[in-house]
C-alpha cells in the first residue's frame, strides 16, 4: 500500500465567503498551501510564500485536513477553497478523493505553472496568469497544460490588475484562452496585515478598471473587487 505524503500546510480557515472570481460570495472553507514557486512582488499571501514562515507551516496527513474542514464546516459538505502558496506543488488528490466522498465540492487557486493530474478531480479550477507588475513570467505552455489537466473540471481564468501595462496583458492573455470564462480584479498594493486598507482608494482602483474596459468596449471580462479585502482588509483567516 503507498502512504500518502503530507502536506505543508500554512492555515484552515472559515467557513467563509469566496471573495474573488466565478464563486464570490460562495461559502467555503479555505485550506492554504505552505510553499510557492513564484515570488510575486504584490502577493498579499506572503505567510504561504515565503520559507522563513515555515517554522509556522504544519505538515498535514490528507485525514488530518478532512477532520479540520469537516470541524470548521458542522460537517456539512460545502465547497473547499485550496488555495497557497501554489497548492499545485504538491498532492492535494487524496483530500480531494476523501472530501468527494463526503459530499464536499472543491475549487483551486493557482498560477498556472504545474499541472497537476487531481486537477482533473475538481469542481472549479481557477488560473490565475500573472501580469507584468507581478515581476514573473508566465510560461503559456505550462499553462496550456494546466488547462488540459483541469478537464473537466470548470476552469476559468483569473487576472490581476495593477496598470495599463497589466491591462493591456490581460486582452493578450484572453485571446490566447478565449474559451476560459474571464475574471479581472484590480491589485491590492496594500498587503501588510497591520496596515489598514483605505475603503476609498480600494473602490477608486476597481472604478478604474470598470471605467477602462466599458470605455473600450471590452465586454468579455468579469470584473469585480476583491469582497474580503472591502468587508475586512487585510486581516488573515477570512
Ligand atoms: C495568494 S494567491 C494563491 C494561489 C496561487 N499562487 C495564485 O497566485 O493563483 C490567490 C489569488 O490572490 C491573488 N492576489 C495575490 N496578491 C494580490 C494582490 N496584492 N492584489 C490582488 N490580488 C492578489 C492572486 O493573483 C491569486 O489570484
Ligand atoms: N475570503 C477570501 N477569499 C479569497 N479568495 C482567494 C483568496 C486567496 O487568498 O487565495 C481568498 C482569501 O484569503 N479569503
Ligand atoms: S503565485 Fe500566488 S502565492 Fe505565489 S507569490 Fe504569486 S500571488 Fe503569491
Ligand atoms: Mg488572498
Amino acid at each position: 500500500m503507498t502512504r500518502d505524503r503530507p502536506l505543508r500546510i500554512a492555515e484552515i480557515f472559515g467557513p467563509t465567503i469566496q471573495g474573488e472570481g466565478a464563486l464570490i460570495g460562495e461559502p467555503t472553507v479555505f485550506v492554504r498551501a505552505g510553499g510557492c514557486d513564484y515570488r510575486c512582488v504584490w502577493c498579499d499571501s506572503m505567510h504561504a510564500v515565503d520559507s522563513a514562515h515555515r517554522h509556522a507551516w504544519a505538515s498535514m496527513e490528507a485525514a488530518q485536513i478532512m477532520d479540520e474542514v469537516r470541524h470548521l464546516s458542522g460537517g456539512q459538505p460545502l465547497t473547499v477553497s485550496i488555495s497557497g502558496g501554489n497548492p499545485a506543488i504538491q498532492d492535494f488528490g487524496p483530500v480531494i478523493e476523501m472530501g468527494r466522498a463526503e459530499g464536499y465540492r472543491f475549487a483551486c487557486e493557482t498560477q498556472g505553472s504545474v499541472p497537476q493530474d487531481w486537477f482533473a478531480r475538481l469542481d472549479t479550477l481557477v488560473l490565475s496568469p500573472k501580469p507584468p507588475s507581478s515581476g514573473e513570467t508566465v510560461d503559456w505552455e505550462r499553462f496550456a497544460d494546466c488547462v488540459r489537466a483541469g478537464a473537466p473540471a470548470k476552469t476559468v481564468m483569473k487576472i490581476v490588475i495593477f496598470d495599463n501595462a497589466d491591462y493591456a496583458w490581460a486582452q493578450e492573455a484572453a485571446a490566447r484562452h478565449p474559451d476560459l470564462p474571464l475574471y479581472l480584479q484590480p491589485g491590492n498594493p496594500e498587503v501588510d496585515p497591520d496596515v489598514a486598507v483605505s475603503l476609498e482608494a480600494t473602490t477608486a482602483r476597481l472604478r478604474w478598471l470598470v471605467d477602462k474596459a466599458t470605455a473600450d468596449r471590452w465586454f468579455a471580462p468579469r470584473i469585480l473587487p476583491q469582497l474580503h479585502v472591502l468587508l475586512w482588509g487585510n486581516l488573515r483567516g477570512v
